[in-house]
């Protein structure tokens, strides 16, 4: 069973003479323990899907299944839309999104505290992920003494903290040259694997995109081809 299936989205800005049809009618599956790249030309629509599978963003039409639950067909089917997020869903940005006060355990314990969780099984949990990801040394450091490849790291900590099955990344890899752009890409392998989550990574860098088991190329909104990396 796909983690993400998603049948028929569509998802338009505006209306008359103003409208964009950000999404067109996409259709696809996402298998847990698969990494995916999404690309297309600036404009194509990936940050809309992006959004849409993160539920930030409610489309037109279509349907969308994340875990095996129906959460939209042609409306939200969840009221607590907020708390699906929180359990389901991890979220990495192009710039870490650090909380510039708070030190680099406490922004991934906060993740589990915002989901209603004890201090002490935060922290607990914020520690043994820090180690998981290679950067404990750094659990007392605040963001603005972290280096990119570090605070990076840090951010994708945050992200698994809830044990996501799904982990959505915007050019997580863009500010960092390539051998830890390749850092970033093997930990999300890992993760993938080892928690069986689908990773879905949107991307303009051609230097991962030997990375991924499939990517999805998207123009004006539509679908256009996948290409199936694996070997
Ligand atoms: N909130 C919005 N209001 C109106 N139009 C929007 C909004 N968000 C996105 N769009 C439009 O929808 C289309 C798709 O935008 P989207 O941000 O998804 O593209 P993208 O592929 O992520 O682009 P980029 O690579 O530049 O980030 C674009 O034409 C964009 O201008």
């Amino acid at each position: 069973m796909p983690v993400v299936e998603i049948r028929n989205i569509s998802k338009h800005f505006g209306e008359g003479s103003t409208r964009v049809d950000a999404l067109r009618d996409v259709s696809l599956d996402i298998h847990a323990g698969t990494v995916i790249g999404l690309r297309g030309p600036s404009g194509s629509g990936k940050s809309t899907l992006l959004n849409v599978i993160g539920c930030i963003l409610e489309p037109n039409s279509g349907t969308m299944t994340l875990n095996g639950e129906l959460v939209y067909a042609q409306k939200w089917l969840r009221h607590d839309l907020r708390r699906l997020r929180l359990e389901k869903i991890g979220f990495i940005f192009q710039s870490h999104n650090l909380l510039p006060f708070l030190n680099a355990w406490e922004n991934v314990a906060i993740a589990n505290i915002l989901a209603g969780k004890s201090q002490a099984m935060a922290r607990k949990r914020a520690i043994e992920l820090l180690a998981y990801l290679g950067v404990q040394k750094r659990s007392g450091a605040m963001p603005g003494q972290l280096s990119g490849g570090e605070a990076q790291r840090i951010a994708i900590a945050r992200a698994l903290a809830n044990d996501p099955r799904i982990i959505l990344a915007d050019e997580p890899t863009a500010a960092l040259d390539s051998q830890r752009a390749g850092a970033v890409m093997d930990l999300l392998r890992k993760v993938a694997e080892e928690h069986r989550s689908a990773v879905i990574v949107v991307t303009h860098d051609e230097k991962i995109f030997d990375r991924f088991d499939r990517i999805f190329t998207l123009r004006d909104g539509a679908l256009e081809r996948t290409e199936s990396l694996a070997a």
